[in-house]
């Protein structure tokens, strides 16, 4: 059996007369790299504001840990960074985490370990103030992991940076969930679920556009491209092949045909020859994430 590590269950969050979060339904299960994503605006950051009791929720629930302990207790478990970090500009990295030690009150002990995982053993004695940006997000990722949380929590963790300290973000949080820790992240970038996440919730205007496992959101069936001489007779020849999901006229002569079932080109153009149509193009190709992205958000 999975471990649940929270549940949303009809989340919705109103302000005032518009609705941020609609009716938000899923679970996050331990060891897995869960993505919310979804452009702007979406809806995702006042969800992590709900599940990490910042923002109160309009209606629906939550439940950390599968209900095991009230949210506070359940809280001191989870690692969250949902604002851009604060550390004290002239103090070293290294005492600006012991400073957090002593605040949350939690042991010290850590300290090297973490700074370690985000690459900064090297600067920690470093004023704060001549960290680079992707450096300021690292120490904030290392401080996030001082009590070993179940559970990463990152809003737009590489907002801002430049190439290179969003390879470094992206490959670190790999190491964290690599090392058994479960994260959740909000990102509007596509490329950037698809390269760190296992799962991923789409969300546009606050609703579930669609749950699952990011690999499987690219098993669709894909799509073949047909040009005819006549396309008269050949859309309602179309009409009634049930390997047909649906289709459009991408040009004049040009017909997308969208697959419900795994159909080779060839095959196509087996049955077309045999019922009379001549295809003078002819070519299969697979949905990309992206296109799909952009379907679901369209
Ligand atoms: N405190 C607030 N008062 C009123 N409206 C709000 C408040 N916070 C968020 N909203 C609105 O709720 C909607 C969702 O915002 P949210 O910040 O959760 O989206 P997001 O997906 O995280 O987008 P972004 O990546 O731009 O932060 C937006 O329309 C936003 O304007």
């Amino acid at each position: 059996m999975p471990e649940t590590i929270l549940e949303l269950k009809n989340l919705t969050k109103r302000f005032g007369k518009s609705t941020a979060v609609s009716d938000l339904s899923f679970s996050i299960e331990k060891g897995n790299v869960y993505g919310i994503l979804g452009p702007n605006g979406s809806g995702k950051s006042t969800t992590l504001g709900m599940v990490l009791n910042v923002i109160n929720v309009t209606s629906g629930s939550f439940e950390w840990f599968s209900d095991t302990m009230d949210t506070h207790d359940a809280l001191k478990k989870v690692g969250a960074i949902i604002e851009s970090p604060n550390f004290y500009p002239n103090m070293s990295a290294k005492d600006n985490l012991k400073l957090v030690c002593k605040i949350k009150e939690i042991d010290e002990g850590n300290i090297e370990n973490v700074l370690k995982t985000v690459e900064l053993l090297d600067r920690q004695h470093d004023q704060f103030k001549t960290y680079s940006l992707g450096m300021k997000q690292r120490l904030a990722i290392a401080s996030a992991l001082l009590n070993n949380p179940e559970i990463l929590i990152l809003d737009e963790p590489t907002n801002g940076l430049d190439p290179k300290g969003i390879h470094q973000i992206r490959e670190i949080i790999k190491k964290i969930a690599h090392n058994g820790t479960t994260i959740l992240l909000a990102s509007h970038l596509l490329d950037e679920v698809e390269k760190i996440c296992t799962h991923v919730v789409v969300i546009r205007q606050g609703k579930k556009l669609y749950a699952g496992r990011v690999d499987e959101m690219n098993a669709s069936f894909g799509y073949i491209e047909a040009s005819v001489e006549k396309l008269d007779n050949f859309t309602s020849f179309l009409d009634r092949l049930d390997f047909i999901d649906k289709f459009d006229n991408i040009e004049h002569d040009q017909i997308r045909i969208f697959l419900n079932k795994d159909y080779s080109a060839g095959e196509f153009n087996k049955l077309c020859f045999e019922k009379g149509f001549v295809l003078t193009h002819l070519i299969k190709r697979k949905e990309s994430l992206e296109e799909q992205f952009l379907k679901l958000t369209n």
